[in-house]
């Protein structure tokens, strides 16, 4: 198939995207439209030199250049800007629903409240929601290079806002901070109501994979790249339906693998895992949804019918309700329809 025929049938799929750091959707240019009005000066003279400095080897080079990216949000409005410049662009690509990350310990810990990261946050997705028509779920996400009272100290700074935030996560330095470490921080969020989810098997070995299941009881895993290399793992993925939530583009990025021929999405999908594609942080790894399934598609000869199952396993392991996740499947099942009566 031809590129632009493909990024066509790419840019029409109805869209969901489960794994989204607000964080990681900074473009360089509102970073210094912020820290202009906020009054920081940025350790790049231009946007093209930051966009120099996005190049990494593995996932600690990039936290740290996006933990100080994080830095000029201050006020309640630059998380709005943020969250609705992220908002905007994946309208334009056609995603409809979000279940987004967002990381309040990198604001608190250096005396950004929790309410202003959190009020602009919420404000631009309800008017995402009303404007824009995409419905969301909030995840707050523990950071793991952090002791497990600090997440205990996050976990209480949301609980007046425990009605609008769905979930928690568990994101940052992988290997050496393995899931378990947070057992009761998950235990206890979970009893407020909370669901769970966590990065694992990223960069950290199957074994994380099995902790977040087993000890954290989270119900969906971000990424789980290395499940592959364990059949039991598989067997329990497959048998439970539980999704793993991959970014292509950020794997390439953070060398998880070297080139985008050797991504396991086409594997997982043949395994019957419920595998969903989404990106990450794509701001700084240079793609967006479309952008993802393209790349994949384009590297691992994705057919018609494995794009397909890709977008309807994104609504189906989404937190919508039944009846939505119904309504959005058939709206995808329809249009490959449609795609397959032109070609007649
Ligand atoms: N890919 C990733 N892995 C772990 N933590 C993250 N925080 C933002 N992006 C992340
Ligand atoms: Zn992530």
């Amino acid at each position: 198939m031809q590129s632009t025929e493909l990024l066509k049938i790419i840019q029409g799929i109805p869209k969901a995207e489960l794994h989204l750091h607000l964080e990681g959707s900074f473009e360089p240019e509102l970073m210094f439209e912020i820290a202009k009005r906020n009054k920081i000066t940025l350790p790049y003279d231009s946007i093209e030199s930051v966009k120099q400095a996005y190049k990494f080897n593995n996932l600690q080079e990039f936290l740290d250049i996006y933990y100080a990216g994080a830095q000029v949000l201050l006020h309640e409005q630059d998380f709005f800007d943020l969250t609705w410049a992220y908002l905007t662009k994946v309208h334009s690509q056609n995603v409809v629903h979000v279940e987004v990350f967002f990381d309040p310990q990198t604001h608190t810990d250096r005396g950004v409240s929790f309410d202003v990261v959190i009020k602009g946050i919420y404000r631009a997705l309800e008017k995402g929601k009303s404007v824009l028509n995409i419905s969301f779920k909030l995840i707050m996400s523990y950071l793991r290079h952090l002791s497990e009272e600090a997440a205990f100290e996050t976990l209480e700074a949301s609980l007046p806002y425990k009605d609008i935030i769905d979930g928690v996560g568990l994101d940052s330095s992988e290997m050496g901070n393995p899931p378990s470490k947070f057992e009761k921080v998950f235990k206890a969020s979970a009893a407020q109501g909370y669901k769970l989810v966590a990065h694992a098997g990223e960069e950290g070995p199957s074994e994380y994979i099995w902790e977040a299941l087993d000890i954290l009881k989270v119900e969906r895993i971000d990424h789980g790249n290395r499940c592959l290399t364990d059949e039991a793992l598989v067997k329990r993925l497959v048998d439970e339906k539980i999704a793993l939530t991959l970014c292509p583009t950020s794997n390439v990025a953070l060398k998880v693998i070297q080139h985008m021929n050797e991504h396991p999405v086409a594997k997982m999908l043949d395994q019957g895992i419920m595998a969903t594609i989404h990106s990450d942080d794509p701001a700084y790894f240079g793609g967006y949804m479309n952008e993802n399934y393209y790349e994949t598609a384009k590297a691992l000869n994705l057919t018609l019918e494995q794009i397909q199952q890709l977008a309807i396993n994104g609504f189906e392991a989404s937190w919508l309700s039944e009846s939505s996740k119904k309504k959005h499947i058939g709206d995808v099942i329809e249009y490959f329809k449609s795609l397959d009566l032109q070609g007649e």
